[in-house]
């Protein structure tokens, strides 16, 4: 054992404002529940203008259409995912009734996500990886390149994106090896509000 005492905030990534992450939100027998409760869904290749994507997803409480940018009402959050959402507004510091919105994504070897912000109908938006670690990059575009920023989504862990993080920077993760699933909660914006059949 070393006497070196470290200063974490020599090892704390630097910041990027409106992106926060923590470890460990869930326990491991949570994990394996919530990928087998996945895994049991009716997950779809995710569809984007006629294209066909490698991740497989599925979408709770409301639906955003990429293959007609149509934005509807989906089916309920199931009981299940409800403990979760829980803690993860908890997490964002949001009552978790905001977080009307759930993605349940898998990500099979050689499926990843490209660059992108999410869409403008949803506000906050919190993470939960499950399975293997990603890495969540991040880029901004500046005259003659970009700004870019990464942040390592080990298994368990969560993210909040909003403001900055979230509308100024695009996001995206790169295809692995090894599979991971992610269940993603987003509150819906002033635009998504004005959007939404009686609500
Ligand atoms: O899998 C993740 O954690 C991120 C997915 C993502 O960026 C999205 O669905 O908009
Ligand atoms: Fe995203």
């Amino acid at each position: 054992m070393s006497s070196f005492v470290f200063r974490s905030d020599l090892f704390d990534p630097p910041a990027l404002p409106g992106l926060r992450a923590r470890d460990a939100l869930i326990s491991l027998d949570a994990e394996r529940d919530l990928m087998a409760a996945i895994d049991a869904l009716d997950l779809q290749p995710f569809r984007f203008q006629g294209w066909l994507g490698k991740r497989l997803t599925t979408s709770f409480g409301w639906r955003y259409d990429f293959d007609d940018a149509s934005f509807s009402r989906g089916t309920p959050l199931p009981g299940w995912l409800l403990p979760l959402r829980d803690q993860a507004a908890a997490f964002a510091g949001l009552p978790a009734g905001e977080f009307e919105h759930a993605l349940l994504t898998r990500y099979d070897p050689g499926a990843g996500i490209g660059w992108h912000r999410d869409r403008p109908v949803f506000e906050h938006v919190v993470g939960v990886s499950l399975g293997n670690p990603a890495t969540m990059r991040f880029r901004r575009r500046r005259p003659g390149g970009f700004d870019r920023f990464a942040v390592p989504l080990p298994p368990r862990s969560v993210y909040h994106l909003s403001g900055e993080a979230r509308y100024g920077w695009e996001h995206s993760i790169a295809p692995m090896d090894l599979p991971r699933w992610s269940i993603t909660f987003r509150s819906l914006s002033e635009k998504g509000r004005a959007l939404s059949p009686a609500s």
